[in-house]
């Protein structure tokens, strides 16, 4: 049976990961937004369908406002809500995407309760402790997006301060989804080469603060909105992971009960994913360090979590 993707929020995220999944071709797609912004929905589904002719993609790419039509759904990705404006933080769209995030949350319990749900909305740590509350499911079945795409920065950054292959470049990123974000130097490579030795400190703490402010950068820049690409790739990337259980092991925001010394909070951890979704917690000896800041990341979620009604 062809395997089925609703993305909820069909706009910036929501329509590029849409874009991207027909690309691949290994899922329909189903967007889902607001009757206001039905006739711009189903607008994007036939220009993203389109498309998929190019890439001789046989799959269907819809829109709807009718949360019956995620039935059967075997992912869901949230991206409904909104986005930051420059000088705001993540954490300024709390309440306003948590109302969003409980309205989605009950459609998606009644509609798609087998369905793997992989949150965007920020701030996604919260917002994906929010979507799990709501709907009930196991919390194997609600992940949150956002060590893919920070750790993509990461590379980037690193690659191109040595001036060498994306490719050969590894590393992760850990913690919350914000400027207290994890990214694990101990551990970063390029071509199995410790990045310690290959690069200097201060070189290192520059790309270690702009990987922090990374979002904030692209904010900045665009004026009104956030970034879309490398999100929604980091979103498809471990949906593909799901759907194809290609037991990958990702950076994603998985529900910690006492990993890595962590309870009752979501966090950014390595996971395995597969087609149970979060099939196992990947843990590993943090040093010292890297212990006290994951610490320190899942307090600045904590606090948070405290906002939440
Ligand atoms: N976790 C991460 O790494 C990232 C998170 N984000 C977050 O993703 C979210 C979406 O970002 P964009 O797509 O750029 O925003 P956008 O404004 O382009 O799209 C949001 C869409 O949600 C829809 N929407 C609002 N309320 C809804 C509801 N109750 N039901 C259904 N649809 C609803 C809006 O009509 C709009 O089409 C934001 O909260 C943003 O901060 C964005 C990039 C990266
Ligand atoms: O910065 C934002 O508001 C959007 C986001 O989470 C990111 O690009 O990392």
């Amino acid at each position: 049976m062809r395997k089925k993707i609703s993305i909820i929020g069909s706009g910036f995220t929501g329509a590029t990961a849409a874009f991207i999944v027909a690309q691949k071709g290994f899922a329909d797609v189903m967007l889902v937004d607001l009757a206001r912004n039905l006739d711009k929905g189903k607008g994007k589904a036939l220009d993203i369908l389109q498309s998929a002719a190019i890439f001789n993609s046989s799959i269907s790419v819809s829109a709807t406002s009718h949360y019956e039509d995620i039935k059967d759904s075997d992912i869901i990705m949230v991206t409904a809500g909104v986005a930051r404006k420059p000088g705001m933080t993540r954490d300024d769209l709390v309440q306003t995407n948590q109302q969003v995030m409980t309205e989605v949350g009950e459609q998606i319990k009644v509609y798609a309760p087998n369905a793997i749900v992989i949150v965007l909305t920020n701030p996604v740590d919260a917002m994906t402790y929010t979507v799990q509350q709501v709907t009930g499911f196991p919390h194997e079945r609600v992940i949150g997006q956002s060590g893919v795409l920070d750790t993509a920065r990461f590379r980037t950054f690193v690659a191109s301060e040595l001036n060498i292959s994306i490719e050969d470049v590894h590393g992760v990123v850990l913690g919350g989804h914000g400027d207290t974000m994890v990214p694990l130097i101990q551990h970063a490579d390029a071509g199995g080469v410790p990045l310690t030795e290959i690069m200097d400190k201060v070189t290192i703490d520059s790309i270690v603060d702009r990987t922090r402010k990374g979002g904030a950068e692209i904010v900045q820049l665009l004026g009104d909105g956030s970034a879309y690409y490398a999100p929604a790739a980091a979103m498809v990337e471990m949906a593909e992971a799901i759907i194809l259980d290609k037991k990958r092991i990702l950076p994603a925001i998985a529900y910690l009960n006492g990993e890595y010394n962590e309870s009752d909070v979501y966090i950014g951890v390595p996971v395995l994913l597969g087609e149970n979704g979060v099939e196992r917690i990947v843990t590993f000896e943090l040093t010292a360090e890297e212990q006290s800041a994951f610490h320190q990341s899942a307090e600045a979620v904590r606090d948070v979590m405290r906002v939440l009604k």
